[in-house]
């Protein structure tokens, strides 16, 4: 499937949103948090359903973000339930270095898509057979990065592996350690986190690891049986921007430190 251009106003209205080269000693890439939810903050129909909320205009606002970033992290659940490919699609920057749809046709997708992230501790997800292998092998896509607690006995082909601390207080593994060993183990200086609800829920309430913030909203409801994302205890935002397109609309913004 190909995406429509970009509209361009979504590229000034990203723009201070987008992942800035951070200082060598930080230890830790940046990390933008982003997701699609509808009017009653629903991220997908019931657990495991795979649901489109994006419209055209917004999912090209995806894969411009996907262009924009080293890595993009999903959790198992979404692995599971999606069988994403987590590919940039989006054309590229031209030799003045501005965003623009008309570029790099003739190159391979693989070569500024980002290279996904899986957080599977327990290693259901196979990426043998996957979308993401597919892309891969048809030089569209990159192989992933796995996280998990152990090494497997039999490791996949392609697939470099992560094996992660838990936090003693959650038993989750640990977001300033893992995002610290993306940057230090895989030179992976950016970072795009596309969910699913149990990440997000986790990472609204981290503004110490998240420096961006951008959710569409789509102009649906997916009912009360659907997946909410409501973080445990209220979230403060700061830097609030709206863009509005023909069906949904943007928020892009920043988590803040304070308390309510
Ligand atoms: N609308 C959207 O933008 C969007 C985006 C992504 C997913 N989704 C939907 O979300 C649903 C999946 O959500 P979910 O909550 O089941 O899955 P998820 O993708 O958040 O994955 C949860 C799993 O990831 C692992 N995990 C995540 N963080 C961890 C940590 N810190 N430490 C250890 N393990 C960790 C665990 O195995 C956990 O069970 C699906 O229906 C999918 O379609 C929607
Ligand atoms: N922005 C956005 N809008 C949506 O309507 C939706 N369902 C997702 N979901 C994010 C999740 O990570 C999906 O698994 C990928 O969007 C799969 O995308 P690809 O296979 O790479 O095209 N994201």
């Amino acid at each position: 499937m190909s995406l429509d251009p970009l509209r361009p106003d979504l590229v000034p209205f990203l723009q201070e949103y987008l992942p800035t080269v951070r200082s060598s000693s930080d230890s830790r890439p940046f990390v933008t948090l982003t997701y699609a939810q509808s009017l009653d903050a629903r991220i997908s129909l019931g657990p495991g359903i795979r649901t489109a909320i994006s419209d055209m205009e917004t999912k090209v606002m995806t894969h411009y973000l996907r262009y924009h970033h080293a890595g993009i992290l999903v959790g198992a659940g979404t692995a599971l339930a999606d069988d994403p490919g987590l590919n940039c699609k989006w054309p590229g920057r031209d030799e003045q270095g501005q965003d623009n749809d008309e570029v790099r046709k003739d190159e391979p997708l693989s070569l500024h898509s980002p290279t996904p992230i899986i957080i599977d501790p327990s290693q259901k997800w196979r990426f043998t057979g996957s979308k993401m292998q597919q892309l891969f092998a048809a030089g569209e896509g990159k192989p992933p990065i796995v996280v998990v607690e152990r090494l497997p006995e039999a490791p996949e082909k392609d697939v470099r592996y992560l094996v992660a601390s838990r936090d003693a207080a959650t038993g989750q593994f640990d977001w300033p350690w893992l995002l610290g060993a993306l940057k230090s183990q895989f030179q992976l200086d950016s970072v795009m986190v596309e969910g699913g609800a149990c990440v997000i829920k986790a990472l609204l309430a981290r503004p110490d690891v998240v420096d961006s913030l951008v959710v569409t909203v789509g102009s649906t409801y997916l009912g009360a049986g659907g997946v909410a994302v409501s973080p445990a205890t209220p979230v403060k935002l700061s830097d609030v921007s709206w863009w509005r397109g023909k069906r949904d609309s943007i928020m892009a913004a920043r988590l803040t430190q304070q308390s309510m």
